[in-house]
């Protein structure tokens, strides 16, 4: 039988994907848990520069892409921001982006993710 791989989490990776667990759970609907599609949301690949999902965020922490809690918030803050560009500000997209980002900027403040950082330095 081939033994699946157990590949031990870094504890950077570990952080990383309880920061991603916290941030999920402030999106019950999961408009941001996969990534956009020109189908769901008509001329978005030609609107949005730099598409980000929470799926593609856990991606980059299995891939090891991270090398601090700091490069995870930017791309969270494309994420909610992308939103609020392509949605006007009465839909339901606009507005939960918004709630997303504020709720989230307080769960990624930054004198959390410096004491996180020197946690596992
Ligand atoms: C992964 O994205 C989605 C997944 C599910 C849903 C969804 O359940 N929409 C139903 C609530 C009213 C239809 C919406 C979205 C969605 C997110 C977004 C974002 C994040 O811009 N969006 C924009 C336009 C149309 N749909 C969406």
């Amino acid at each position: 039988l081939n033994k699946v791989e157990e590949k031990e989490l870094t504890p950077l990776q570990e952080a990383l994907s309880q920061l991603i667990r916290r941030l999920q759970r402030k999106d019950p609907s999961a408009f941001f848990s996969f990534p956009m599609t020109d189908l769901i949301a008509p001329g978005y690949s030609t609107i949005i520069k730099r598409p980000m999902d929470f799926g593609a965020m856990k991606e980059k922490v299995k891939n090891e892409y991270y090398e601090s809690p700091e490069e995870l918030k930017v791309d969270f803050r494309i994420m909610c921001e992308n939103a609020m560009i392509y949605n006007k500000p009465e839909t339901i997209y606009h507005k939960a982006a918004r709630k997303l980002l504020l709720s989230g900027m307080k769960i990624l403040r930054p004198e959390r993710l410096e004491s996180l950082r020197q946690s596992i330095e």
